[in-house]
């Protein structure tokens, strides 16, 4: 068994250091395989500039993912989390991968960016990928990647026994849809949003919060509400995520037809 679980934080727009260490000190509270954290935990979400976001965006060898590095060796505990990544000229909306051990992993970079991200950061060119992190298979979508089922499916057919969700839900969709994607899939989901009200700029977002963990059946194992900071944190068996059965004659993986898919 693993304890997996989500750290749903209210970052303040571009107060790196407070949002890190409120997001560590709640972490730190529970003991847990691997956490997920929020998209753009660190930094918030409503930036006003590409500018902006390549001011406060990080390499891998930032202070963000070094807090996160350390603290993942300190607790012996895997984190995924989102945060603003430069790569040279370019600044992606990422999550960044990292084991027990605190070895950096790597990094996804979000492929579907949703309405104005598409004027800030540039367009995810990892494509989907698995990692192996406290001896779990661990896949990443963010946020608005949920809305095209092609996401979770094709994390689930590289072998994501967990599919880590980082998010800013804008939208409340999310929390009803992400079971749906763990059962169609037979995978488990962590979804971890944010929560709060962010205002700057004359524009105003309102995050949904809802975290949860659903298991391979749609079950909600642990839900956070709308409002406020809060660790959830389940027990789970990722093995179950490896059964792919409807019954003794259907396998939704065996049984799938792409040749009637299209494109
Ligand atoms: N940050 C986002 O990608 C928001 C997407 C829309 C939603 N699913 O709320």
């Amino acid at each position: 068994m693993k304890r997996v679980g989500f750290v749903q934080t209210n970052p303040e727009f571009g107060a790196v250091e407070s949002n890190l260490k409120r997001a560590l000190d709640l972490a730190s509270k529970v003991e847990s395989d691997l956490l997920v954290f929020p998209e753009l935990f660190n930094t918030g979400y409503l930036f006003l500039s590409r500018e902006e976001a390549l001011k406060l965006s990080e390499g891998l060898d930032g202070p963000t993912i070094k807090r996160l590095s350390d603290f993942a060796s300190e607790h012996s505990t895997a984190i995924v989390a989102g945060f603003p990544e430069r790569d040279g000229g370019k600044v992606y909306n990422s999550a960044v991968a990292i084991d027990i051990d605190g070895d950096v992993k790597g990094v996804y970079r979000k492929t579907h960016l949703f309405y104005e991200e598409k004027l800030i950061f540039d367009p995810g060119d990892t494509g989907f990928r698995v990692f192996d992190l406290a001896g779990m298979r661990v896949g990443i979508m963010i946020c608005f990647d949920w809305v095209f089922p092609e996401s979770a499916r094709s994390l689930a057919l590289s072998g994501a026994q967990i599919i880590a969700h980082p998010s800013c839900l804008v939208m409340p969709y999310a929390p009803k849809a992400d079971p749906v994607r763990a059962f169609e899939n037979r995978v488990f989901i962590i979804l971890s949003d944010r929560s709060g009200v962010e205002e700057r700029g004359g524009k105003k977002l309102r995050y949904h919060g809802m975290s949860l963990i659903s298991d391979p059946k749609m079950n909600i194992l642990t839900q956070a509400p709308e409002e406020g900071e809060h660790v959830g944190i389940a027990e789970i068996d990722p093995k179950l995520a490896e059964d792919k059965r409807v019954n003794e004659l259907n396998d939704i993986f065996l049984d799938r037809r792409p040749e009637f898919y299209g494109k």
